[in-house]
């Protein structure tokens, strides 16, 4: 169990926990074995390839689905058996809100709000005004971008302390603008409320605009998990000529071996700071990577 782990599940409190979570669907496992913590206050976003399993593990860590092993928690509680209270502290946006579309975007706000002790009506109201929904239009209507934003006015207003948002299939839903407001809006307020938030995307954009950390989710494990402005710093593309590659370090994120003979490895700096001593091999080169090249030679 790692440092940020074991520090999160000490805490009886913490936001979301899983524990070696394994699922999978026909046979085949998504995810194999994922532990995860979200400490107080963090963002995080989680990445991943299409079909990576993103949704897979947000549903298991809200106990919407159950596991076929490992557990989840949050705030302390079996995730499968959530008390109303914690209920009432966390928000979920999925990918498709679904729910209560036979009613108006105002008629489901003002519904919905009932159930929340800490509910910002006035918030709501302005957001709704902000983004042009009508708010008499029969959220059946409305377009699928336009239901997703309403669900997220929804999920800031109830002012929950762990928000959880899946941001998956930006053409389906989100144009560039409407995506980048959202994200604008979310960062504002989980900052100014110290919210805990765990999104999930394929963009790197979207990490850059709002996370603080990041993971990235490849087959069914997080292979990593960094704070986001640490990555430049950290990872970086190892280059070996081919007469030199016996030499290459044992541990990597990942190994390519190009047509050349000559390998291409991501690796990481130790906790002196110091990169792979193959890094100083005559005819090797090094070159840190950005959180977008980081997750494409990741993800290949
Ligand atoms: N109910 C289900 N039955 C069968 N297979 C499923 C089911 N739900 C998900 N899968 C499969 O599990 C894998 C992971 O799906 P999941 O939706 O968790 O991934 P994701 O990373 O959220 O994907 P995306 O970014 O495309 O939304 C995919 O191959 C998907 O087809």
């Amino acid at each position: 169990m790692n440092a940020v782990l074991q520090e999160v599940t000490n805490t009886l409190d913490a936001p979301l926990v899983a524990r070696q979570l394994v699922h999978g669907y026909e046979g085949q496992n998504v995810l194999d074995g994922v532990d995860l913590g979200l400490t107080p206050g963090s963002v995080l976003g989680l990445i991943g390839r299409n079909g990576a399993g993103k949704s897979t593990l947000i549903r298991a860590m809200l106990g919407l689905l159950e596991p076929l092993s490992g557990s989840a928690f949050v705030f302390g509680e079996p995730a499968l058996k959530l008390s109303d209270s914690a209920k009432s502290r966390i928000a979920y946006v999925p990918q498709q809100p679904e729910a209560l579309a036979w009613l108006t975007a105002a008629q489901m706000l003002d519904f919905v709000g009932r159930f929340y002790p800490r509910w910002d009506a006035p918030f709501a109201k302005t957001m709704l005004e902000r983004w042009k929904i009508q708010p008499n239009k029969l959220l059946a209507k409305l377009s699928p971008g336009e239901r997703q934003r309403v669900d997220l006015i929804r999920a800031l207003a109830s002012q929950p302390q762990l928000l959880v948002l899946v941001l998956d299939e930006p053409a389906a839903a989100l144009d560039p603008v409407a995506r980048r407001e959202l994200l604008r809006e979310l960062a504002l307020r989980a900052g100014e409320s110290g919210t805990t938030v765990l999104f999930s995307t394929h963009i790197v954009s979207d990490l850059e605009r709002v996370a603080s950390e990041v993971a990235f989710l490849h087959n069914g494990k997080l292979l990593l998990r960094c704070g986001v402005d640490d990555t430049k710093e950290r990872y970086g593309r190892l280059w070996i000529p081919a007469k030199m590659t016996a030499a290459a370090p044992a541990q990597s994120l990942s190994k390519r071996r190009n047509e050349d003979g000559s390998l291409s490895l991501i690796v990481e700096r130790d906790a002196q700071g110091h990169w792979p001593e193959a890094a100083t091999l005559p005819g090797a080169r090094i070159d840190a990577l950005g959180l977008e090249d980081l997750f494409v030679e990741i993800a290949e």
